[in-house]
C-alpha cells in the first residue's frame, strides 16, 4: 500500500444523494502524490459529483475527505483558502466567463486569492499562463466566443494553472476535441505534469487519454470506486464492465493507437513504487456487470 505521506487526496465512506437518488454510498479513494489518476465510469455514475465534493462545491451526506492532509468538508471558504490555493480546476466545457477576455479569465483566481497583486503583475502572470497552456500570446485579449473548442479548453487550463497549483482537477478535458487536438492536449497535460510535478485527477471517457498518460485508473460503478490500478491490473480483475470497457472494440483501437506512438512520459515514480497494487473495493462486483456493459458500449470513447 502507498505510504500515508504519498496520499494527496483521501476519500472515505462518501455518500452523496439528490433527493431519493443516491449517487455515492461508501465510496473510498486515494490519489497519490505525483500521479495522473484517470477516473472512469458510465454516464451518471457520479464522476463530476465526486470531483465537486472533493473541491468543496458539494456537501456530502456522509464521509471524510482530506486534501493535502486537511479536511475539506464543511469548512468555510475562508478556512479552506490555503488548501484551495494549491489546486486548479478545469471544469467540463471550460466554464469560462463569456464577458471576460482569456487573460481576464485567467486573472480571476489571482484576483480572488491575491487581491493586492498589482495589475501589471497580474497581466504578466496571465500572459505567461496563456502561453504555458499552449495558446498563442495574442489569445489573451480575445473573448471565449472568438476561440475554437480546443482553444477554450486551453484557456480553461491556463486559468487552472493561474495559481501554480500542485494538484489539477480536469473534468473531461478532451471531450469534443478532434483526434489531433485531443492527442495534443494529452501531450500538454503529460508534459505539464512532468515539468511541474503535478498530481492530476482526470475524469475522462477517452480511452486514448487513459492509455497515453494515466498512471492508474479508478473505476466508478455501483455508487463506489470498485477498483483502482493500472489498466493491466484492472483488466486482470476479470470484471465484466472493466473487461468490456478496455477490451471492447474501442479499447482495442486505443491499444493499437498507443502502440503506434512513443509513450509520452514514463509512469510516475510513485506508480513505479507500487507496481502491483490493485485495490478492488467491492466484493459484489459481478452483480452490476450487465447494466454496466451497456454503459461501456455507449461511453468508452476513443479517437
Ligand atoms: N445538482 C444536482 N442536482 C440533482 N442531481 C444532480 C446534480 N448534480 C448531479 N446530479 C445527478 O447526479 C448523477 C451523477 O452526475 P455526474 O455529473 O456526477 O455524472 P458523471 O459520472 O460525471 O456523468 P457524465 O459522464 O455523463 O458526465 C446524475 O444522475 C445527475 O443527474
Amino acid at each position: 500500500m502507498a505510504e500515508q505521506d504519498d496520499i494527496l487526496i483521501q476519500v472515505r465512506g462518501l455518500r452523496n444523494s439528490f433527493g431519493e437518488q443516491v449517487i455515492h454510498d461508501g465510496l473510498d479513494l486515494d490519489v497519490r502524490k505525483g500521479e495522473i489518476l484517470g477516473v472512469v465510469g458510465g454516464s451518471g455514475t457520479g464522476k463530476s459529483v465526486l470531483m465537486r465534493t472533493i473541491i468543496g462545491l458539494q456537501t456530502p451526506d456522509q464521509g471524510e475527505i482530506t486534501v493535502f492532509g486537511q479536511p475539506t468538508i464543511g469548512r468555510e471558504a475562508t478556512e479552506a483558502i490555503d488548501v484551495r490555493k494549491r489546486w486548479g480546476v478545469l471544469f467540463q466545457g471550460g466554464a469560462l466567463f463569456s464577458t471576460l477576455t482569456v487573460a481576464e479569465n485567467v486573472a480571476v483566481p489571482l484576483r480572488e486569492f491575491y487581491r493586492d497583486l498589482p495589475q501589471a503583475l497580474m497581466d504578466e502572470v496571465a500572459s505567461y499562463k496563456v502561453v504555458m497552456a499552449g495558446l498563442p500570446a495574442d489569445a489573451g485579449p480575445k473573448y471565449p466566443a472568438e476561440l475554437s473548442g480546443g482553444m477554450k479548453k486551453r484557456a480553461g487550463l491556463a486559468r487552472a494553472l493561474a495559481l501554480d497549483p500542485e494538484l489539477l482537477f480536469l473534468d473531461e478535458p478532451t471531450a469534443g476535441l478532434d483526434p489531433i487536438g485531443a492527442a495534443a492536449f494529452d501531450q500538454l497535460i503529460a508534459s505539464l505534469q512532468k515539468t511541474l510535478g503535478l498530481t492530476v485527477f482526470l475524469i475522462t471517457h477517452d480511452l486514448d487519454t487513459l492509455y497515453a498518460i494515466c498512471d492508474r485508473v479508478a473505476v466508478l460503478a455501483d455508487k463506489k470506486v470498485i477498483a483502482v490500478g493500472t489498466i493491466d491490473e484492472l483488466i486482470a480483475l476479470d470484471h465484466p464492465w472493466i473487461e468490456e470497457y478496455f477490451k471492447g472494440p474501442r479499447g482495442r483501437a486505443a491499444v493499437a493507437a498507443k502502440d503506434e506512438v512513443a509513450d509520452i512520459r514514463p509512469r510516475s515514480a510513485d506508480a513505479a513504487r507500487h507496481p502491483t497494487e490493485v485495490e478492488a473495493h467491492a466484493t459484489g462486483q459481478q452483480a452490476q456487470g450487465n447494466a454496466a456493459d451497456a454503459h461501456a458500449r455507449g461511453e468508452a470513447g476513443t479517437r
